[in-house]
């Protein structure tokens, strides 16, 4: 039970070390609130929020991701590595395809509760 306690507090750690050294973490954390906020205004239905959370918590998925191997690869070399450029560059992308897909269903969900249904 204390290991899993003492788990938690490491996850709830690299929580806090991803969104005070990220500036896009910091971003996520607004978007996030405020697509949340959204959510419970435009009364969102079951499958709306489904589809609302798991867009979020892919985008943190893909940012913590992405931050790991960030560390990571800082601590194997500072110097320039095409093949840690390599994996920087595509952890990179997973955030960028994260973030596309999270915006087009953010788009698809909330769009008729602007626009009203047709
Ligand atoms: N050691 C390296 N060798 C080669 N290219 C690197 C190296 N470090 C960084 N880069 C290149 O610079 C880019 C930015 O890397 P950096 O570590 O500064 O991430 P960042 O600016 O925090 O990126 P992100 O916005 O994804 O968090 C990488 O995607 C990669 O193309």
């Amino acid at each position: 039970m204390k290991a899993r306690v003492e788990a938690f507090r490491h996850a709830f750690r690299g929580a806090r070390v991803l969104v005070t050294t990220q500036p896009h973490a910091k971003f996520h954390a607004v978007a996030s609130l405020v697509v949340v906020l959204a959510g419970f205004w435009c009364k969102l239905t079951t499958l709306e929020w489904a589809l609302i959370v798991c867009s979020i918590s892919i985008v943190w998925l893909s940012e913590a991701m992405n931050t790991a191997l960030e560390f990571l690869a800082d601590e194997v070399s500072l110097e320039w590595r095409e093949r840690i450029k390599h994996a920087k560059d595509v952890a990179a992308f997973s955030v960028l395809a994260a973030a596309i897909g999270a915006a087009t269903i953010g788009v698809l969900v909330f769009t008729p509760y602007v626009f009203g249904r047709s």
